[in-house]
């Protein structure tokens, strides 16, 4: 928890000011018993209207004095709170924006939502509570026990005997409560996940006819999450009557014994309801503490989960003396790459070694699993190989600026990801560029019929993930996006499988043109796709099983010519 301190200090003179105006309020708090006995036992024993008069309208100063520190004290603790919430959001999603694709793949995605949002949540609610709190009722606690001792010594003995059973009440509360808020964070989590899951595949779930189950899912972890926040809630419940009950016995034990001293002489009445003030006091501090007892488990297991994001190191880490490459023209090379997946006993490549020279055409071809994908994502560094090399322009990517590496690459994923907007806006993503630019990308991308027939054009706006577009359609603008970037490196990871022949065969050919001096690697299913490549690779279970063009592969290549005949036929070949 200390360690997110660091994140409230350019609020410090907010926190300075509210614990100052809280100590102000804390002795408005003490001083008022203190005139209200002046006034019983000096105003009303001697009947002195004029005196209860002067220390009337002390007490209401006082009071109002009280009031008005209390509330700048609560808008200058919110103030700091929910700055250093705002902060400590910002600061993780900075951090997360880092990580590489292992640890994103290490927390989930459901779980980075829920520590940014509910968790910093959970802090922030802490700081604004522990501000008021924290400097408050210890005041007040200390403060009290002092003004009730100056009071009547002898009776402060009766404290002697509650006070404990205050702290065990509390103790036995935190002590109880810690792992069950823990688990509620982490059943938050997985609700979160399931609800994730839902929204996004809720057109799977409703072709599936999985409607039921995925309810009853949704419906178990909710339960669950339910379940246990009315065992914390069961246990809280015990909190006020226990406390109520002990603070009621010491009003009753000091009223018992107050009597009695009252009947000696040896204390006055005043004084009586004064040191009963006092003690309400010292009892209403020790409840305030114990809140913040109670919240502070939530707090620090929702601190524990923030600080682990914050303390991931990304895997993948600039080089320290990163060589800055010039204008990067695009050459690929494998060199022996091993890659196995974080996590993973087996690797997914191995010992794979190939050149892919600009102005040249790579086509990877292969069975699904066969690390396809794989290989363009080591060539982003989305993660770093096991082993080997992979060198662009002759020199390792590691030692390459990662925003200069990227730069360099036009990227098409297998999965369309666009983001809510227009279309322009998704177009020139990766670049700022002009609407003559953004209409030659969508050109070239076979984008511009579709787009000039919507109903703003470009303007058009594009819904989350693009829900309002065909899966062809997304897929030429993921296209026309990689193409408005005018990359050195085409990366296409089998992009053209949503798109009809006709026009997946005009994308390719206006994209030959666009990229003749550049360096593409086509991922693919489809022979059509590969045929004309400069160079096929032919990948089996994670290792290279031929390299070449095509008519060479066929011939001695076995995995690639069974590829090629299960799509077309020897007569459709010739
Ligand atoms: N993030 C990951 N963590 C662990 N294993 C992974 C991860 N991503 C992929 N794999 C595994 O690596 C292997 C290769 O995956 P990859 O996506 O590269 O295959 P692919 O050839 O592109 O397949 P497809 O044609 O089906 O897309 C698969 O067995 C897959 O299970």
């Amino acid at each position: 928890m200390a360690k997110l301190l660091k994140w409230l200090k350019p609020y410090k003179n907010y926190v300075a000011g509210s614990l100052f105006l809280i100590f102000l309020q804390a002795v408005s708090e003490l001083y008022l018993p203190n005139l209200m006995a002046d006034i019983v036992d000096t105003g009303i024993l001697n009947k002195d209207v004029g005196y209860i008069l002067r220390k009337g309208i002390m007490m209401l100063l006082v009071a109002l004095g009280g009031t008005i520190a209390a509330i700048l004290a609560s808008y200058l603790s919110s103030k700091a709170a929910v700055g250093f919430g705002r902060d400590l959001r910002e600061t993780i999603f900075e951090h997360v924006e880092k990580f590489s694709l292992a640890e994103f793949d290490k927390f989930g995605t459901a779980s980075l939502i829920t520590r940014t949002v509910n968790d910093v949540n959970q802090i922030q609610m802490m700081t604004v509570m522990g501000l008021r709190m924290v400097a408050r009722a210890p005041l007040m606690g200390i403060g009290s026990m002092i003004m009730a001792v100056y009071k009547d010594a002898q009776l402060s003995l009766v404290l002697l005997v509650t006070v404990p059973f205050l702290i065990g009440i509390v103790y036995f509360l935190y002590r109880r409560s810690v792992p069950l808020f823990e688990a509620i964070q982490k059943k938050i989590d997985r609700l979160n996940h399931i609800l994730r899951e839902n929204l996004i595949g809720i057109r799977v779930i409703r072709a599936f006819n999985r409607s039921e189950y995925e309810k009853k899912r949704f419906e178990e972890a909710n339960l669950d999450l339910t379940e246990t926040s009315i065992k914390v809630n069961r246990l809280m419940s015990w909190f006020m009557p226990a406390t109520s009950l002990v603070v009621n016995f010491t009003i009753i034990a000091i009223l018992w014994f107050g009597g009695i001293r009252i009947e000696r002489g040896t204390l006055q009445v005043g004084d009586l309801m004064a040191f009963i003030q006092y003690v309400m006091h010292l009892m209403f501090s020790l409840m305030m503490m114990s809140m913040v007892f109670v919240m502070f488990p939530r707090a620090y297991a929702s601190a524990s989960r923030v600080i682990e994001v914050l303390e991931t190191v990304p895997e993948i880490k600039e080089s320290e003396n990163p060589v800055e490459p010039g204008e990067i023209k695009g050459t690929i090379e494998f060199k022996d790459v091993t890659f196995k997946y974080p996590g993973s006993q087996e690797p997914v490549l191995k010992e794979i070694s190939f050149r892919a020279e600009p102005g040249s055409v790579t086509a990877i071809i292969g069975g699904t699993g066969a690390g396809k994908t794989t290989i363009l994502n080591l060539i982003m560094r989305f993660y770093d190989v096991t082993s080997g090399n992979i060198l662009i322009d002759g020199i390792d990517i590691r030692l390459l600026p990662q925003g200069k590496l990227r730069d360099a690459i036009g990227y098409v994923p297998q999965k369309v990801v666009l983001f809510s907007g227009t279309v322009e806006e998704n177009i020139k993503f990766g670049k700022d560029i002009d609407l003559e630019e953004i209409e030659r990308a969508a050109f070239i991308a076979q984008a511009s019929e579709f787009v000039s027939k919507m109903e703003s054009g470009y303007d058009s706006i594009i819904s989350q993930g693009g829900k309002n577009l065909s899966g062809g359609q997304k897929q030429r603008l993921s296209i026309a996006r990689a193409v408005a970037k005018r990359p050195r490196i085409y990366l296409f990871d089998d992009c053209f499988s949503a798109l009809d022949f006709r026009t997946e065969s005009k994308v390719r050919s206006a994209i030959r043109k666009e990229t003749k001096d550049c360096t593409v690697l086509v991922v693919a299913q489809r022979v059509a796709t590969v045929m004309d490549a400069d160079q096929i690779i032919v990948l089996k279970e994670g290792r290279i099983a031929g390299i070449g063009k095509h008519d060479e592969l066929f011939k001695t290549c076995p995995e690639y010519r069974e590829i090629v005949l299960s799509q077309i036929t020897e007569e459709e070949l010739a």
